[in-house]
């Protein structure tokens, strides 16, 4: 049987629980399909899932998750379910981990007494090292301890608190959902689990390398968003904040400086390279005891690669974005949301196309069409266009757009540097009657605002009937 518009498999039937006694220091791993559900419940001792206490007696419920139980004393675990990988790890680098975190701490301690910002963490590493799940470890550990880190998630791959295709950051001050991962952000529905207030930007592309220049820029522009809520949030100033990066970056000294800029940008002070002795020593090569824009040194750390971070292949990434796309406008099966669809005219909306770097070359050819009169005021700036100004077609049919803050005719770097309100999904482009069906995740006309239409996330065409 299949739920109808979700092409996904309905449960399977659940297996008879089955009782796990993991020993101390150890984990157990697990990798549950999208589509079926397994059910996890602490019996007794204390466990975590990436840094995130487990409540006992409470029963979690894991769908589509590739994950790992910790314990430091051991427990007991009782599991409902069918997984598709599960075994018992007693090798895993949680005591570097915990230490990486001890030292974040004495650093924070010691920013504290002078002032100064909490440390500024940034996390490199190839894809699939686990640099998302260390992060997540660490902000645990930060929040346990009654700390706020802002986790900035500068990988447009993935998305934290928000689609794939935007770069988001949030102060993590309160328990995570031990299911969700990152938790919930601001829906108009309510919510178990206290929500995170993100401040989102759109990229819209999949990788830094489609487009450095702007990814450049929408750096800057985070980077600007977190001095500032430092400014005014001292439990966060004092703890600082971990940057989550593309693994591509990683990967061939191409784009090193990417990572440099980001570094830059956000003034990092502590660099933790995962999983790749090639990578570290370039790293230390490039920043070790290099000055940051501040007065400080960086540090580079290496640290293991867990054994259990597993490879996940795009059939699977794919699944994910999706699951985060029906999330944002549905809801999860915690909380329901309602979303609603509208028709508009073709003339109600103005809808921005990022360019393509190749096509900005074109354009600043001698007779390429840079003195485009359709296009907005350049508010003085004589640069590449960064945006194209496009009527509704069907290509856009079953894309995402972000909505900005900015004006209709906004300068392209107004609209480019803007944070975001949200995100539209156009469910149908009538061409015809210059017509489309939009679905917005609140009721309400759709805001008279530059819309950006980007290639990333790709086309999603089941999200609605
Ligand atoms: N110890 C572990 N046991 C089981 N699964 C794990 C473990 N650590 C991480 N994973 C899973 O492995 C996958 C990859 O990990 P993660 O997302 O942290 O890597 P990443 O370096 O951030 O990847 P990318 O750069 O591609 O986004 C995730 O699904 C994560 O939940």
């Amino acid at each position: 049987m299949a739920l109808p518009g979700l092409n996904l498999s309905a449960a399977t039937e659940i297996a008879a629980p089955v009782v796990h006694e993991i020993q101390k220091d150890s984990e157990w791993r697990f990798e549950v399909a999208f589509g079926s559900n397994v059910e996890v419940k602490l019996l007794s001792g204390t466990a975590e899932i990436f840094g995130t206490e487990l409540a006992p007696n409470q029963t979690y419920t894991f769908s589509g998750a590739k994950a790992a139980i910790y314990t430091w004393h051991g427990c007991r675990i009782q599991v409902s379910g069918t997984c598709q990988v599960e075994y018992t790890a007693e090798e895993t680098p949680m005591v570097s981990y915990a230490n990486v975190h001890f030292a974040l701490e004495k650093l924070r301690r010691q920013a504290a007494i002078d002032g100064r910002e909490g440390p500024r963490v940034m996390v490199v590493g190839p894809d699939n090292a686990g640099k998302t799940s260390l992060i997540r470890t660490l902000t645990g550990y930060a929040a346990k301890t009654g700390g706020q880190p802002l986790v900035v998630n500068m990988d447009s791959r993935e998305g934290m608190l928000g689609i794939p295709g935007s770069l988001t950051a949030a102060a993590f001050g309160t328990l995570m959902d031990v299911e969700e991962g990152w938790g919930s952000s601001p829906t108009s529905g309510p919510s178990p689990m206290p929500v995170k207030m993100p401040v989102v930007y759109f990229f819209g592309l999949p990788s830094p390398e489609s487009n450095s220049a702007m990814y450049k820029s929408v750096t800057t522009r985070m980077a600007l968003a977190v001095t500032e809520r430092f400014s005014r949030d001292v439990a966060s100033k004092e703890t600082g904040c971990f940057i989550d990066t593309p693994g591509i970056l990683s990967q061939g000294k191409n784009n090193y400086d990417i990572l440099h800029h980001i570094a830059t940008e956000f003034s990092v002070n502590v660099l933790l390279v995962l999983g790749s002795e090639r990578l570290h020593s370039d790293m230390l090569r490039r920043f070790d005891g290099h000055r940051a824009s501040t007065d400080e040194p960086i540090s580079v750390i290496k640290l293991l690669k867990s054994g259990g971070v597993v490879d996940r292949d795009e059939a699977y990434m794919r699944h994910m974005r999706q699951t985060q796309i029906r999330e944002y406008f549905f809801g999860d099966n915690k909380s329901t949301l309602s979303p609603h669809t509208q028709q508009v005219d073709f003339s109600q909306v103005t809808i921005y196309k990022i360019v393509e770097p190749s096509t900005i070359l074109t354009s600043l050819l001698p007779g390429g069409d840079e003195d485009n009169d359709t296009e907005p005021s350049r508010g003085g700036f004589h640069g590449p266009p960064i945006f194209e100004k496009v009527e509704p077609s069907l290509s856009m049919q079953y894309s995402i757009l972000a909505v900005t803050h900015v004006a209709p005719n906004s300068p392209h770097e107004d609209i480019r540097d803007s944070s975001l309100m949200g995100f539209v999904y156009v469910a149908e482009v009538d061409e015809q009657r210059k017509k489309l069906r939009i679905l917005a995740p609140v009721s309400g006309r759709i805001p008279n605002k530059a819309l950006v239409w980007g290639t990333w996330p790709e086309g999603f065409a089941d999200l609605v009937g």
